[in-house]
């Protein structure tokens, strides 16, 4: 499960950016950053860069994440970030992580599910990403009410 949350983060984390400001000048390779500017790293385009996670980048494969995130990431450590970077990365990040898993255990406990035809692929970025058309699932009950 936590592969496939991971991979989830991956591809459709719902926060697509951090707020930086540069607080005194640096340089960064050929990147001079003056101080006070306004920076915006895009943690979406690191995570759909094919240098960095090879020409399927855009399949669905929870399967990289099966030696853990070093190793999907083969150690670069801006490579992946859902929750961000440094001293003011998420504080809700455990929490977000181990909702998710109780619920989708309480969900499979119960139901089998299915994507329905009518769903349509469509990620959108409304302040954070989200399915455009909503994902319209079908729910299978598990338990024999017969
Ligand atoms: C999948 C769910 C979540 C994702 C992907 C997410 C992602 C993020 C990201 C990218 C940041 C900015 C980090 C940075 O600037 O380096 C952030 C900050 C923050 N998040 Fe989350 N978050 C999630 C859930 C939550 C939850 C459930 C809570 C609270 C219970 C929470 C509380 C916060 C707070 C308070 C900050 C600001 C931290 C600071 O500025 O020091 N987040 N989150």
């Amino acid at each position: 499960m936590t592969m496939i949350i991971n991979e989830t983060l991956r591809l459709y984390g719902p926060a697509n950016g951090l707020m930086r400001k540069v607080g005194r000048g640096v340089q960064l390779g050929k990147l001079v950053l003056p101080a006070n500017i306004d920076l915006l790293p895009l943690n979406i385009a690191v995570h759909h860069d094919p240098q960095l996670w090879g020409d399927d980048v855009h399949l669905f494969k929870p399967e990289r994440f099966a030696e853990g995130i070093a190793k999907a990431t083969k150690n670069i450590g801006g490579a992946y970030f859902p929750f961000g970077l440094g001293s003011r990365s998420c504080v809700g990040m455990t929490f977000a992580t181990t909702e998710t898993k109780i619920a989708l255990s309480m969900i499979l406990q119960r139901y089998t599910f299915t994507l329905s035809p009518a769903y349509v692929h469509s990620p959108a970025s409304v302040i954070s990403i989200e399915p455009q058309h909503g994902i319209q699932i079908i729910l299978e009950s598990l338990q024999n009410d017969a």
